[in-house]
């Protein structure tokens, strides 16, 4: 080690580059692939080499250091004390099969920076009492640089966030690690918090960077994410600007309405083969434009468009086109409305709602009691296939506003009474009518009703010209899209039960589909029942 007798380098953790060099593309080597990926804005490198021999590691390790002292970016090496004692590098990392940290402690200086890969929260609490100053948590994707295959390699973004919260009030310093793309980066850092935000310090990063033939660029692609999602605290979602009163969500919801009619947002819809139809009839209805397109094939074009996306699993199919479409959206900036219908009835749709999950981040996620609890790992409420038992929730308001801050996004929960969260203000919605109960699907519908409301709201946001903020995944505020989405149901549903000609939940289905074709904005002003609780 270079210093001994001082305090730890500070180290910036934004973007760590941990060498791979069986990855440069042809032509490239690697002193200048590290170089063009400092000039680009890593902040922190981790010479990994798993199949050199001492003496050539030895020799790459002080290279790397050489050059990195250039740029005054600290070097860390991969699993070997020798190797980053005798080249003077600033610490080691080591793997769960590695050297144990405690030893290598002891072997260290003081002032040496170690870090450990984390793969689950057992891991994360031995690193904090062992004294690790930084972790490595992963994988979040599946990646080809490291074997990842075996089970409980990849905890993923919902895992990264059980161990984030086992970091809360520490000051030891996470990176996430696997898989991570400049396409899937804002997503991976908006996912990667505790409900209570302990958010990540930054992400490292191997073939995006030494595969790239242009590293310079992937670097400064990556660091101008990071430094814009690190700043802003707790990011949610979206940017919510909360209205002062339940009047204003009332009128911007009517206003909404207008948005929807003129914009005539795309509604891009996978959802379940029962209600494909009169979802499809409710967004055309609405004003908005649908198509049910579930082929993986085809996400790439459809998410150029701008609009809203729903995902609803409701016959659990699909689920390659669900991944495409959600990494897609999230990648254009598009709402995603996440319907985990029937969530709670099997252990295949709860594993199924996690990978879904873990490849993109949802904008909102509604359910009934009992998804919303399946989904949140309550066991108050019970469900029974796609139907929630009982009365509900005892506190619905703090379930949605605890669930809206650990998924970081909106969450509404249907039921007689409607409660809808960002994280901070609670909005309770009172119409409806019981005839929705009595009909399959309105849950269903309720989705995409949101769905085509956030898309047009997010087209609105768009067509700001503020800058581009890469840190963002959805522009514009969501709460209100999802109040109105959901005053928009239950005001029709209110309009068609009063109907002479609706005489069950046969005749009921239609009329709604009418009243949502008749829905005005003046309407929504006179009909909509709502309070709203900001923290
Ligand atoms: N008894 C009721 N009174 C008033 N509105 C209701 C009632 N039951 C449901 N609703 C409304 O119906 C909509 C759908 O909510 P619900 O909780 O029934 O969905 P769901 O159980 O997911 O339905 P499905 O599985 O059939 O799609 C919500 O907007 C909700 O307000
Ligand atoms: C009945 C049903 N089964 C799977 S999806 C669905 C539609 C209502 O959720």
């Amino acid at each position: 080690m270079t210093v001994t007798s001082q305090a730890k380098p500070h180290v910036d953790y934004s973007v760590y580059l941990v060498t791979g060099r069986e990855l440069l593309p042809r032509g490239k080597t690697y002193t200048e692939c590290l170089e063009e990926a400092l000039k680009g804005g890593v902040t922190v490198v981790q010479v990994r080499e798993k199949t050199a021999e001492t003496g050539e590691f030895l020799s790459i390790a002080r290279q790397t250091i050489e050059i990195c002292r250039r740029y005054n970016v600290p070097v860390l090496i991969n699993d070997r004390i020798d190797i980053a004692l005798a080249s003077g590098a600033d610490g080691i990392h080591v793997g769960q099969t590695d050297m144990p940290l405690a030893e290598a402690r002891k072997l260290l200086p003081p002032n040496a920076i170690i870090g450990v890969s984390c793969n689950n929260i057992e891991h994360v609490k031995a690193a904090i009492a062992g004294g690790a100053d930084y972790l490595g948590l992963g994988s979040i994707f599946p990646t080809n640089t490291k074997d990842v295959t075996e089970p409980g390699r990849i905890p993923g973004i919902s895992g990264t966030q059980d161990m984030l919260a086992v970091l809360e009030g520490t000051t030891i310093q996470s990176v996430a690690i696997g898989g991570i793309k400049i396409d899937n980066l804002a997503r991976v850092l908006h996912g990667c918090s505790s409900p209570n935000g302990h958010g990540l310090d930054g992400i490292a990063v191997v073939s995006e960077i030494m595969a790239s033939p242009e590293p310079r660029i992937a670097a400064e692609r990556l660091a101008k994410t990071c430094s814009s999602w690190k700043s802003v605290p707790r990011r949610p979602v979206s940017f919510t600007t909360p209205l002062s009163s339940a009047v204003a969500y009332v009128r911007r919801s009517a206003e909404l309405l207008e948005l929807v009619r003129t914009l005539s947002p795309l509604v891009h819809q996978i959802t379940n083969n029962v209600v494909k139809t009169q979802s499809a009839n409710a967004t055309l209805a609405l004003g908005g434009s649908p198509i049910m397109a579930a082929a993986a094939e085809e996400q790439v074009d459809l998410a150029r468009i701008p609009g809203g996306l729903l995902i609803n699993f409701g016959t659990v199919e699909d689920v390659g086109g669900m991944l495409a479409a959600g990494r897609e959206a999230n990648k254009n900036r598009k709402p995603i409305v996440f319907d985990p219908v029937g969530v709670g009835a099997t252990a295949h749709r709860r594993a199924t709602a996690t990978r879904l999950l873990d490849a993109w981040q949802a904008t909102v996620i509604k359910g009934n009691a009992a998804e919303i609890g399946a989904v949140a790992k309550l066991e108050e409420v019970a469900s029974k296939g796609v139907d929630s038992v009982g009365s509900g929730f005892k506190d619905p308001a703090t379930v949605v506003r605890t669930l809206a801050r650990k998924q970081r996004c909106i969450v509404i929960l249907s039921g007689h009474i409607d409660y809808i969260s960002d994280g901070d203000t609670v909005i309770q919605v009172s119409n409806g009518h019981p005839l929705l109960s009595q009909i399959t699907g309105s849950g269903c519908m309720l989705g995409t009703t949101v769905a085509t409301f956030c898309g047009a709201a997010s087209m609105e946001a768009e067509k700001e010209p503020s800058e581009t903020d890469p840190g963002t995944l959805v522009k514009g505020d969501m709460l209100s899209p999802a109040v109105a989405g959901v005053l928009a149901l239950t005001i029709a549903s209110e309009r068609a039960a009063a109907r002479d000609t609706v005489l069950g939940p046969g005749s009921f289905l239609p009329a709604l589909i009418d009243e949502l074709s008749l829905l005005t904005p003046d309407t929504i002003e006179s009909s909509a029942k709502i309070t709203v609780n900001t923290l």
